[in-house]
C-alpha cells in the first residue's frame, strides 16, 4: 500500500508534484482548481521525447492524474517506480492493467458515480431517439422531404417496453430509475447478484436478450465483458430488438454489429462508443435506424466540475494519507 508521503518541494513550492501524460477536458476546463493544489508536471507540453522527460522525474513522482486516453500500462509503470496512486477523470477504467497496479502497490481512483446521471440521460435519449426516430426525423426535415415526400414512418412507443440493462452498476441503476418512470419493465444481467434491486436477474445476456426489447449496455470494460453482445445474443434479441451501448465500444463484437443492422437482423442501435474511436464503421451512415455519437455521454460543465473536484479529493487524500474517496473496487 502507499508509503507514508512526502511533499517535494521545489524552491518554496509545497505543493505536491502530479503527473499528467495528456491533457484532459477536465483539466482543460478547470486548470486553476487542480493548480491551487499541485505542482502539475504536463509531460504534453515538454519537449523532451516522454521517455526523457518521465526520466527526469521517474523518483519523485507520486501520483498519475489521467483520464480515459491515459493508458497505464506495465511498461509505463515500469518508468515510475515511486508512483503509488492513480485517478482517472472519468469512470471506465479499461485504458489501465490493473493487476500490475495492485501488484505494484498502487491505488487507483475513479470517479465514482460523478458521471451517472449525466450517462444515464444520454442512454435513455439515445434509446428514444431510436425508437422515436428524432435524428432521422430531423434529417428528413432538414433535406425538404416533408414538403416532398410527405410524412415521416412512425417510430415505436417507448412506454411498456422490455428493458434489460447489461451491468447494474452506478450508472445501470439510474437508467433503470428513468425508464420505469416512463413504464417500461426492466431486468438486468450483472456481474454480482445486487441483493437490494427487486428487478428480475438473469444469468447470461443471452438469456436477457431473449427476454428484452432493448438492451443498454452500462458496464465496464474488460477480459470477462469483451465483445459480449455477440452474434447469439444478436440474434436472441431479434428483428426488432435495439442495442445501445454508452459504455465502451469493445462491448459488441462491432463487426457482428453492423452485419446484422445491415442485414435487417436486429430493430436498430444507438451508439454512443466504438471499437476504434474515433473509427466509426462508416456502413452505418446509411442507417436510419442507427443513432450515433462521438462519445460524448458524460460531456456536461456540470459533470466535469464534479469530476475535478472528486480527482482533487482523491489526490488530498492520498497526499494526506487518508483513504480514497472512490477507490476502484470490484462490485
Ligand atoms: O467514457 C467516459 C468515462 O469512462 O468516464
Amino acid at each position: 500500500m502507499a508509503e507514508p508521503q512526502i511533499h517535494h518541494l521545489n524552491g518554496n513550492d509545497r505543493r505536491p508534484k502530479v503527473l499528467m501524460l495528456n491533457q484532459s477536458p477536465t483539466f482543460a476546463l478547470f486548470p486553476s482548481l487542480f493548480t491551487q493544489k499541485f505542482r502539475i508536471l504536463k509531460a504534453w507540453e515538454s519537449e523532451q521525447p516522454l521517455d526523457q522527460f518521465l526520466a527526469k522525474h521517474a523518483r519523485s513522482v507520486h501520483a498519475l492524474l489521467g483520464d480515459r486516453h491515459t493508458v497505464v500500462n506495465a511498461e509505463l509503470l515500469q518508468l515510475l517506480p515511486a508512483l503509488r496512486m492513480v485517478t482517472v477523470t472519468c469512470t471506465g477504467v479499461n485504458q489501465i492493467d490493473l493487476a500490475e497496479c495492485r501488484r505494484r502497490g498502487i491505488a487507483v481512483a475513479n470517479l465514482g458515480g460523478a458521471y451517472s446521471e449525466d450517462v444515464a440521460d444520454f442512454a435513455v435519449g439515445l434509446l428514444i431517439d431510436v425508437l422515436r426516430r428524432v435524428s432521422a426525423s430531423d434529417r428528413y426535415v432538414r433535406k425538404g422531404f416533408w414538403r416532398s415526400k410527405g410524412d415521416f414512418p412512425l417510430g415505436f412507443k417507448l412506454g411498456g417496453k422490455r428493458i434489460g440493462i447489461v451491468g447494474m452498476g452506478k450508472i445501470g441503476i439510474e437508467v433503470a430509475k428513468r425508464l420505469q418512470v416512463f413504464g417500461c419493465s426492466i431486468a438486468y444481467t450483472s456481474r454480482n447478484k445486487k441483493p437490494s434491486i427487486s428487478y428480475p436477474v438473469y444469468s447470461t445476456v443471452q438469456e436477457l436478450a431473449e427476454s428484452s426489447d432493448a438492451i443498454i449496455l452500462c458496464c465496464g470494460l474488460n477480459d470477462q465483458t469483451r465483445h459480449i453482445v455477440n452474434k447469439k445474443v444478436l440474434s436472441a434479441l431479434g428483428k426488432e430488438g435495439v442495442v445501445i451501448n454508452i459504455g465502451r465500444g469493445a462491448l459488441i463484437d462491432e463487426k457482428e454489429l453492423v452485419r446484422c443492422l445491415v442485414g435487417g437482423e436486429i430493430g436498430g442501435a444507438g451508439l454512443d462508443v466504438f471499437e476504434n474511436e474515433p473509427y466509426v464503421p462508416k456502413e452505418l451512415f446509411a442507417l436510419d435506424n442507427v443513432v450515433l455519437c462521438p462519445h460524448r455521454a458524460v460531456h456536461t460543465p456540470e459533470s466535469f466540475q464534479a469530476s475535478a473536484e472528486i480527482a482533487i479529493a482523491n489526490l488530498e487524500a492520498f497526499f494526506s494519507n487518508r483513504p480514497l474517496i472512490t477507490p476502484v473496487t470490484n462490485d
